[in-house]
C-alpha cells in the first residue's frame, strides 16, 4: 500500500466555513438580537471584517435597541502556552487601551474579562452572549490548531444554545486555501504561489480596498448598558510582566494604537519604501517598515498596508516601483506562511514542515544554548542580533536569519528551541511567520533554504553591516574597533589586545560547524533512491525489505520498483536535490540507462508539479541517440509544461530532429545556446526560429555546411549580447555583422569575414577575446579597439604566431587610450614586446586579472624584477604561463618591490604548476603568502554548461 498523507479536514478553516453555512441552512434563521464582536488577533475598528459584518447588520436593521457589543478575554494560560512574550502582553494591553476609546466613540463598549483555564473561554463567551441577549458572536478566524479546536467547541457551544457563530477570513488579503497548484493542491513553493497571489489580486483589484467605515451604536446603549462601559483594561498581567526599561523603549519604539500604525504606514510608503530593495538588508539603517508588531496582533490589516503600497505605485501591484514590489512580496509571504499553517496543521505541532527531518539529532548542549541566548557566542553579528532581540523585543530580519541559521547549523540545537526563544522574546511573536521563519533557515520548512546552504556570519556582517555599525550598539565591548576587525575580531586581533575587549572568544569554529552540519543533514537530503526514503518506503510497506540494502546504485528491477514506489513520498526525500540546485532542472550525464530513465522522468513530473517556475538546463551532448534516452525525450512534452523557459541547450546539430520537435511544444524562450555544428538541422532551425530570447551563444566545431541553422540564428543576431565561435571554416559568419547589442565576443579560430564586418560597430564590447588567429594582425586588432568606445573592461589577445611585431607599439597605445575600464588583460608577449607591456601596466590603474603568456620557452629574470614596480595596486590575480622562467633572485626583487609597492593579498599563479619551479621558489612564495603580500590560488580550466551560463552572466551583470 502506498502511504497516504493524513490530514485533519476538521480543523480546515473553511471546513468551519462551509459547517456554519451547512448548520444556518438546516435550522430557522435566528432572529437578530444584539450582536457580539470576539477580539482575538485583530486590535482594530478598521477594515474589521467580522466587526464590520456586526455593525452593519445591526444598523441595516436600523433598530434603536440593538447593539453591538466587544468582548476580549485575557487568557493568561492560552498566552503561556503559546509562548506568548511579556512585552508582547504589554503591548497588547496598551492597544486593548486605544481599541476601548475608539470603540467608546462608536458607542459600542469593550468588555474585558479574564479567564484562569484556557478551556473556559468557550464557556465565558457564551455565558457573555445569554447576558447580553446576543443572538449573532462574529469573529475573525485564527488558523493555528489549538485555536481552531477551540472555535469548534464555541460553534457547538452556540449552536446549542441558538446563537449563530460567524466566523470570517480577516488575516490575509488572500484568503488561505483560496489558491491551488494545478493540481489542486496546497502551495509548498513561495514564487508559485506569489505568481498566483498576484494574478488573483490583478485580476480584480477591488479585494484590495479597505472596508468603509463603521456603523455607530446608538446613544441609547449608554442607559440600557451602562456597565458594560465601565471594563479597565489592567496595565499588566501577574506572570508577563516587563523591566521598566523595556517598557519605555517598547513605548518609545512601538506606540500603540491604529492611529500611530497608520502614519507610521504613511511614512514609510513616503518616504522608504522605493529604497526598500536594497535598504532592508542593511542592519544599521532603518530601511523596513517596523510593521510587524501591529500585523502581529492585528492593529492594521495587510490590506491596509498593501492598498497603500499600491496606491502609491500607481495603482500597480507586481510591477512599478521595484521596492514598493519588493515590499508587497513581503507581505505575501506572510500570506503564504498563513496558507502553509492552514493546509499543513502539522506544523503547528512542533512538527518539521518535511517530516523526514524530524529524526535528525540535534546537539543541544545547554551551556551553547544559553549563550546564543545571552548574544555572547563570540560572533559579533550573532551577538547583535541577539543582544537587540532582549533589549528591545524585536530583531531585524536578516539578523533573524543570521542567528537562526547560526542556531541551527553552527550549533546544531534543534530549531524549535530558538523558535521558542523567540516567541517568548519577540513584540511581533506570530506564530506562521516565526515557524515559517524558523523552519526556512533549519531547511526543514516549506520552500526552506537548501540544508546545504550555510551561512557565514562573518560574511554576513560585513556584507549587510558593512560599517559595523550595528555591532557597535548591540555589543558595546567591541564599540572602539573598526569597521574591518569588528566583524571577527579573535581572528583579527592579537590575543592580549582581544583579551582586553571582555568579549568571548567564539564558541564553535565556523569551518568545522559547517563540515558536521552538512554531513548531519546531508543524511536527510540523499540522492536518488535514499536509504532513508526508502526505509520509509519499506516501513510503510509499499515495498518489500530487500529494497533496504544500504548501495549506492540498488541491483534491482527498476520497473518493479517503480510500480511500488510512492513517488511524492520519495520526492520529499531528494526534493532538495533538484528544486534547490539553483532553480534548474538538469537533463544531463546519466541518461544512458533506460530504467534509470524511467525513474528519472517520473521523479521530473513530481519536481515540475511542485515547481512552476523551475528552469530548464539541458545538456545533450553526452546522450547516445541510438541507446534508449532518445524515447525518453521524445516524451519530455508529456512532463514539462508548455511556454516553459529553457536556459541553457547545450546540443549537437545532428541529433534527431523529432526531439526538437518537441521542443517547439514545450520551450518559448531559449537564453543561451551551445552548438556543436556537425551538419544542418531543419527541426533546430525551427525550434530556433520560433523560440524567443537568445542572448548568449556558442558554437563549437563546425565542419560542414548549415545554412538553415545559420538562417536561424541570423534572424537572432540582433538580441545577442554573447557570442563565442569555436569554430573555423565553413559556418556563415556573416550573420555576426548584425549583431549590434553584443556585449562580450570570444573568436578562436580566424575568419577573414571578422575583419572586414564585425569589427565596424562593436560600441557595446566590454569583452573582447581574440585566440589562436593567424591572419590578423597587430594594427587590425588596435583598430577594431579602437571601436569600442572606451566600454572594454576585459581583453584576451592570443595568436599562436605574433605576425606583426612592428605594429605592438600600435596595439599598446591604443589600449592604454582606448581601455580605460580594462579590469581583465590576457596577452601574448615576447622579448621584443616585453618593455610595451611593462609601459601598458603603467597606465592600466583598474586592472585586477592579468594573464601573461607565451608560445616558446623564455626567461623573464630582467623584466620580472621590473614588474614588481609597475603592477597597479588593483591586481588581484597574476598568472603567468610556464614557459616563463626566472630565477629565485628575480622572484625576490619582484616581491620585494610589490612589498614597496603595497600590493597585498595578490593571487600568483604558475600555470600548471610550473615544472622547472623548486622547493626554494616554493618556499618564498609561502613566505610571501604569510607577509600578506600573495594569496595563494589554483585554477581549473575545464568548463561545463552551468559555469557558461554563470561566465555569461557575469559578463552581462558586470
Ligand atoms: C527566524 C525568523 C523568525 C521570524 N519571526 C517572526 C515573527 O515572529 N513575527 C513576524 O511578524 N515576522 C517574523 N519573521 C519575519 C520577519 O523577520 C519580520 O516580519 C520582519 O523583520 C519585521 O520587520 P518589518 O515589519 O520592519 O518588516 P518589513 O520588511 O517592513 O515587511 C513588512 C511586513 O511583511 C511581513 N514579512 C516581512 N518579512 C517576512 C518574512 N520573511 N516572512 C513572513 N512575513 C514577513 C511582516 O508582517 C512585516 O511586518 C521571522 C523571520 C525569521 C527569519
Amino acid at each position: 500500500m502506498p502511504l497516504k498523507r493524513k490530514i485533519r479536514t476538521t480543523l480546515n478553516p473553511d471546513n468551519l466555513i462551509k459547517k456554519q453555512k451547512h448548520d444556518s441552512n438546516q435550522s430557522i434563521d435566528i432572529p437578530i438580537k444584539n450582536c457580539l464582536m470576539w477580539f482575538r488577533t485583530d486590535l482594530r475598528i478598521q477594515d474589521n471584517i467580522a466587526l464590520h459584518k456586526a455593525s452593519t447588520m445591526i444598523f441595516t436593521k436600523s433598530e434603536k435597541s440593538k447593539y453591538v457589543f466587544a468582548i476580549y478575554l485575557i487568557s493568561p494560560e492560552e498566552w503561556r502556552s503559546h509562548d506568548v512574550a511579556p512585552t508582547k502582553v504589554d503591548f497588547l494591553l496598551r492597544n486593548l487601551k486605544e481599541l476601548k476609546e475608539s470603540l467608546n466613540e462608536l458607542n459600542i463598549p469593550l468588555i474585558i474579562e479574564s479567564v484562569d483555564n484556557a478551556s473556559d473561554v468557550p464557556g465565558v463567551v457564551i455565558d457573555w452572549c445569554k447576558r447580553l441577549r446576543i443572538s449573532h458572536l462574529f469573529a475573525n478566524i485564527e488558523y493555528e490548531v489549538d485555536e481552531m479546536k477551540r472555535d469548534k467547541q464555541i460553534f457547538n457551544l452556540a449552536t446549542f444554545n441558538s446563537i449563530k457563530l460567524e466566523m470570517l477570513h480577516s488575516q490575509c488579503i488572500v484568503n488561505p486555501g483560496l489558491l491551488k497548484t494545478k493540481e489542486e493542491k496546497p502551495y509548498r513553493v513561495y514564487t508559485p504561489f506569489k505568481n498566483s497571489w498576484f494574478r488573483y489580486v490583478e485580476s480584480d483589484l477591488s479585494i484590495l480596498e479597505p472596508l468603509p467605515d463603521l456603523f455607530p451604536n446608538s446613544k441609547s446603549i449608554r442607559i440600557s448598558y451602562l456597565e458594560t462601559f465601565s471594563f479597565k483594561v489592567p496595565s499588566s498581567i501577574p506572570g508577563f510582566e516587563i523591566s521598566s526599561e523595556l517598557a519605555k523603549i517598547s513605548r518609545l519604539n512601538f506606540p500603540a494604537g491604529e492611529q500611530y500604525c497608520h502614519s507610521l504606514l504613511s511614512q514609510f510608503i513616503l518616504q522608504k519604501a522605493s529604497k526598500y530593495s536594497n535598504a532592508r538588508d542593511i542592519l544599521s539603517q532603518n530601511g523596513t517598515s517596523s510593521l510587524s508588531p501591529y500585523l502581529a496582533s492585528g492593529i492594521i490589516s495587510a490590506r491596509q498596508c498593501v492598498y497603500k503600497a499600491f496606491k502609491a505605485n500607481n495603482n500597480k501591484i507586481s510591477t512599478g516601483n521595484s521596492g514598493i514590489v519588493k515590499w508587497i512580496e513581503e507581505i505575501i509571504w506572510r500570506e503564504f506562511y498563513r496558507q502553509i499553517l492552514a493546509a499543513f496543521p502539522h506544523v503547528c505541532k512542533n512538527m518539521p514542515f518535511k517530516k523526514h527531518f524530524k529524526n535528525i539529532e540535534w546537539n543541544n548542549e545547554e551551556e551553547n544554548f544559553m549563550r546564543w541566548c545571552q548574544g555572547k557566542t563570540g560572533y559579533p553579528i550573532v551577538d547583535a542580533g541577539m543582544r537587540q532581540l532582549n533589549g528591545m523585543g524585536w530583531m531585524h530580519n536578516r539578523a533573524r536569519m543570521i542567528v537562526a541559521m547560526f542556531l541551527v547549523k553552527d550549533l546544531l540545537i534543534d530549531w524549535r528551541k530558538g523558535e521558542r526563544y523567540f516567541m517568548n522574546h519577540l513584540i511581533d511573536g506570530d506564530f506562521a511567520n516565526n515557524n515559517g521563519g524558523w523552519q526556512w533557515c533549519a531547511s526543514t520548512g516549506s520552500d526552506a533554504q537548501p540544508y546545504f546552504r550555510i551561512f557565514n556570519p562573518t560574511t554576513q556582517s560585513s556584507k549587510f553591516d558593512p560599517t559595523g555599525e550595528y555591532i557597535r550598539k548591540w555589543v558595546p565591548e567591541l564599540k572602539h574597533l573598526d569597521s574591518k576587525q569588528i566583524h571577527n575580531p579573535f581572528g583579527v586581533l592579537k590575543g592580549s589586545e582581544f583579551k582586553k575587549l571582555g568579549y568571548p572568544e567564539p564558541i564553535v569554529d565556523h569551518q568545522k560547524a559547517r563540515i558536521v552540519a552538512l554531513e548531519k543533514f546531508k543524511n536527510f537530503c540523499v540522492r536518488l533512491l535514499p536509504l532513508n526514503a526508502r526505509e520509509r518506503l519499506v516501513n510503510s510497506n509499499a515495498l518489500p525489505s530487500l529494497f533496504l540494502k544500504d548501495v549506492n546504485v540498488p541491483y534491482f528491477d527498476y520497473f518493479s520498483f517503480i510500480k511500488h514506489v510512492n513517488l511524492p513520498e520519495l520526492w520529499l526525500s531528494i526534493e532538495e536535490w533538484f528544486i534547490h540546485n539553483n532553480q534548474y532542472f538538469s537533463m544531463d550525464y546519466g541518461l544512458q540507462v533506460e530504467k534509470q530513465l524511467k525513474v528519472y522522468k517520473e521523479l521530473l513530473k513530481h519536481v515540475v508539479d511542485r515547481s512552476e517556475s523551475l528552469i530548464y538546463n539541458i545538456n545533450l551532448e553526452d546522450c547516445n541517440y541510438t541507446s534508449f534516452s532518445v524515447p525518453f525525450l521524445f516524451d519530455l512534452s508529456e512532463v514539462i509544461p508548455k511556454g516553459s523557459h529553457l536556459e541553457v541547450l547545450q546540443c549537437f546539430t545532428w541529433w534527431p530532429g523529432e526531439i526538437f520537435e518537441d521542443f517547439i511544444k514545450i520551450f518559448s524562450q531559449v537564453d543561451m545556446l551551445i552548438l556543436h555544428c556537425k551538419e544542418d538541422n531543419e527541426m533546430l532551425a525551427n525550434f530556433l526560429n520560433v523560440s524567443k530570447g537568445l542572448k548568449a551563444l556558442r558554437i563549437n566545431s563546425t565542419i560542414a555546411s548549415i545554412p538553415l541553422i545559420s538562417n536561424a540564428l541570423n534572424l537572432k543576431a540582433r538580441s545577442l549580447e554573447y557570442l563565442e565561435v569555436n569554430a573555423g571554416g565553413s559556418i556563415s559568419l556573416e550573420i555576426f555583422s548584425e549583431c549590434d547589442n553584443l556585449e562580450c565576443l570570444i573568436v578562436t579560430k580566424d575568419d577573414d569575414y571578422f575583419l572586414q564586418n564585425i569589427f565596424d560597430e562593436i560600441k557595446n564590447m566590454r569583452k573582447l577575446s581574440l585566440k589562436d588567429y593567424r591572419k590578423i594582425n597587430f594594427k587590425d586588432t588596435a583598430k577594431i579597439i579602437s571601436t569600442t568606445n572606451f566600454h572594454l573592461t576585459s581583453l584576451c589577445l592570443l595568436w599562436e604566431e605574433e605576425s606583426d611585431p612592428e605594429n605592438f607599439s600600435l596595439l599598446v597605445s591604443t589600449i592604454i587610450v582606448h581601455c580605460p575600464k580594462l579590469k581583465n588583460l590576457e596577452i601574448i608577449f615576447n622579448e621584443n614586446s616585453a618593455s610595451k607591456i611593462l609601459s601598458l601596466l603603467c597606465s592600466c590603474d583598474k586592472l585586477k586579472n592579468l594573464y601573461l603568456r607565451n608560445t616558446k620557452d623564455w626567461n623573464i629574470d630582467m623584466w620580472m624584477q621590473n614588474l614588481g614596480q609597475v603592477i597597479p595596486k588593483t591586481l588581484k590575480s597574476l598568472k603567468l604561463q610556464n614557459s616563463f622562467t626566472f630565477t629565485l633572485k628575480s622572484l625576490k626583487k619582484f616581491l620585494f618591490e610589490c612589498e614597496r609597492n603595497s600590493i597585498n593579498g595578490l593571487r600568483f599563479n604558475i600555470q600548471d604548476g610550473g615544472y622547472w619551479i623548486e622547493e626554494e621558489h616554493i618556499n618564498i612564495l609561502n613566505d610571501s603568502v604569510e607577509k600578506g603580500i600573495l594569496d595563494a590560488s589554483s585554477q581549473t580550466s575545464w568548463m561545463d554548461p552551468r559555469e557558461f551560463m554563470q561566465q555569461v552572466l557575469l559578463v552581462l551583470d558586470e
